[in-house]
């Protein structure tokens, strides 16, 4: 009945890894950090770094993509402990579903209460340029769409209910202080808000592709985020994302541009430094146990 049922991850095996790294570290992480591609430098603004590569944590996937460290830092960021992926796992490394979101699991397990991801997109929204900072109000599931989600095979109610509501997926005041955050920061020209797309990739837009997204109502699309956001939300953490604009779709069939990764982490390289105090400032801002947010 759930042809991916062997590659599910059982709750006692998301504890074990969890226990495994909170016996090697003090940190006790409030606030889980996901970088995107290019976008690893967050985890260099923890102070008292303890770090693990992927590759020693037992049940972990390794990181295959370029601009994807493989480190799991946990530090403080101006006193706030956090946890963070330098580098997250894609559906197109050949990964199951399951796979790919444990660390979602593993960040509930260690404590972690808010949620904040990256991601690097292509621009959909004709008003978006590249380099712009998009808050994610939204999500197009398209791969759930043809049935690939990863709450499918057995639910196990100590992680989450079986049928899980998405409409409150990002979280309203974490969106609003981005903006406000944004504002003080001198971002107003380039934060925008919109609806990021998942496909599964590894290939980028055809041009029919990219105007049919456009017209669904996705202002951004990408091949990351959207799993990791379903599993969080089902163990009740609090989501906040943000996508880095790296490239504009191509939509027109006179164009001379070529969707590359290499332009995607050279622009993640140009605004990583805004984007990083973006997410900073808004993590000394969160206080945690009483769901409010500091002036
Ligand atoms: O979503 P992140 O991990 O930022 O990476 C994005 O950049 C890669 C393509 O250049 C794809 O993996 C896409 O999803
Ligand atoms: N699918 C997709 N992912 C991206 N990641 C960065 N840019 C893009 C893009 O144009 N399309």
């Amino acid at each position: 009945m759930f042809p991916e049922v062997n590659s599910c991850y059982s709750y006692e095996e998301c504890k074990a890894t969890a226990d495994w790294l909170l016996a090697q570290t003090d940190v006790r992480p409030t606030v889980g950090i996901v970088c995107g591609s290019g976008l690893g430098g967050l985890a260099d603004l923890l102070k008292d770094q303890v770090a693990f590569n992927y590759k020693d944590i037992p049940n972990f996937p390794q990181s295959t993509v370029h601009g994807h460290a493989g480190r799991l830092v946990f530090g403080h960021l101006k006193g706030r402990p956090c946890v963070c992926m330098q580098g997250r796992f894609h559906l197109y490394e050949g990964y199951s579903i399951h796979k790919i979101t444990l660390p979602m699991r593993i960040f509930k397990l260690l404590g972690v209460e808010t949620v904040m991801l990256t991601n690097a997109a292509g621009g959909l929204n004709h008003d978006f340029k590249m380099g712009d900072i998009m808050i994610i109000k939204d999500h197009l599931n398209l791969p759930g769409f043809a049935g690939i989600n990863p709450l499918n095979g057995p639910n196990d109610e100590r992680f989450g209910v079986r049928f899980l509501c998405m409409s409150d997926a990002y979280d309203r005041e974490l969106q609003q202080l981005a903006m406000e955050v944004g504002q003080d920061l001198g971002y107003g020209d380039f934060l925008k808000e919109g609806v990021y797309c998942v496909l599964g990739g590894p290939t980028f837009e055809t041009i029919a592709e990219g105007r049919m997204l456009h017209r669904l109502g996705a202002d951004a699309v990408g091949m990351s985020t959207v799993h990791e956001v379903i599993v969080a939300r089902h163990c009740g953490m609090r989501v906040f994302a943000l996508s880095l604009i790296t490239n504009q779709v191509v939509m027109d069939y006179d164009s001379e541009e070529r969707a590359n990764h290499e332009e995607v982490l050279q622009v993640g390289r140009q605004r990583a430094a805004q984007l990083e105090r973006l997410v900073y400032t808004m993590v000394t801002k969160i206080v945690h146990n009483n769901y409010g947010l500091r002036d």
